[in-house]
């Protein structure tokens, strides 16, 4: 059995992990953590994710918990993640990262923290969206020019950070795709008379509402017809799923880090 700590245990995505390992033939839960201070740490993680005891409680402090955990999975934040990742490369154990929403600087921090330990580092673990990244490279190259290309990704209310990690990671597969600079071309917000579209831009535009789960469609447009590539996720367990694939997956790999292409053998 391979011992799982998760980070952000009392979250969406933690509960939903928490519950999936207690259930696991393969993981057992040998942590779970909370930030300073919040109001769960100190009860059962198990009683927390509403699956019934699993005789772990939440801890605020990760480090105490890395003699005991081989691989940590960790949905948080982008601060609470960097933070994370030290402690876990001090200790030389894995880590799958799934936060979003990093900055640029954060980004160049958690590229370098993590090249020395192994590490998955995803914004979507679902199966479908990856097979997508694949198909809609495919499709920006074989459409070619004369084919406008929009992301529209919706989410739920409580959703932090925008342009989902997703919409953000696909608009990077469509530029690379088809040789433009996403930095150059990427248009993230429409008001105003601001003109007929430019040549070339991709576009990626942001819903929240209610409790989306989480839907990214990738438009590609021209005059007299159109194809929409939507996946929709109806559960946080497909996201879930994917984090503990990842989790069996990267405790067997040499330092460095991977994405969720690589667990899924899609490169
Ligand atoms: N890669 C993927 O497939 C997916 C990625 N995500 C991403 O995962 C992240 C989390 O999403 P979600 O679960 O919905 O968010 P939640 O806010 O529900 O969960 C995050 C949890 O992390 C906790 N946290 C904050 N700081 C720390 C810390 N220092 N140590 C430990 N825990 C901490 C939060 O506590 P508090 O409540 O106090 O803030 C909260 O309980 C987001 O960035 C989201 O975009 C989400 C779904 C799928
Ligand atoms: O915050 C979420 O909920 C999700 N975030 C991820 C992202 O930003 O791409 C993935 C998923 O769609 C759910």
């Amino acid at each position: 059995m391979i011992k799982v700590v998760i980070t952000g245990a009392a979250g969406r995505m933690g509960s939903r992990l928490v519950s999936l390992v207690k259930d696991s033939a393969f993981l057992t839960l040998a942590g779970a953590v909370e930030g300073k201070g919040h109001h769960a740490v100190g009860e059962d993680s198990g009683e927390v994710a509403g699956c019934g005891r699993t005789g772990v409680p939440i801890v605020d402090d990760l480090s105490s918990l890395m003699e005991r955990g081989e691989v940590v999975v960790d949905f948080t934040t982008p601060a609470a993640t960097l933070g994370h990742l030290k402690i876990v490369a001090q200790h030389r154990r894995g880590i799958v990262v799934g936060t979003t929403g990093f900055s640029s600087s954060e980004l160049d921090e958690l590229r370098s923290v993590s090249k020395q330990i192994p590490c998955v580092f995803s914004p979507n673990m679902s199966v479908g969206v990856n097979v997508i990244y694949k198909v809609i490279a495919e499709m920006a190259k074989t459409l070619g020019e004369d084919y406008d290309i929009e992301v529209i990704e919706a989410h739920h209310r409580l959703k932090k950070d925008a342009p989902s990690g997703t919409a953000l990671k696909m608009a990077e597969v469509l530029a690379r795709a088809v040789n433009r600079d996403l930095g150059q071309v990427g248009v993230y917000a429409r008001k105003g008379l601001i003109g007929e579209r430019k040549r070339g831009e991709i576009g990626i535009q942001t819903i929240r509402a209610g409790d989306i789960v989480g839907d990214h469609t990738v438009m590609f447009g021209t005059m007299g017809e159109r194809i929409e590539l939507t996946h929709r996720a109806s559960s946080r367990d497909t996201f879930a799923r994917g984090a503990l694939r990842a989790a069996r997956w990267v405790v067997k790999q040499p330092p460095g880090l991977y994405d969720m292409l690589d667990v899924l053998s899609l490169k």
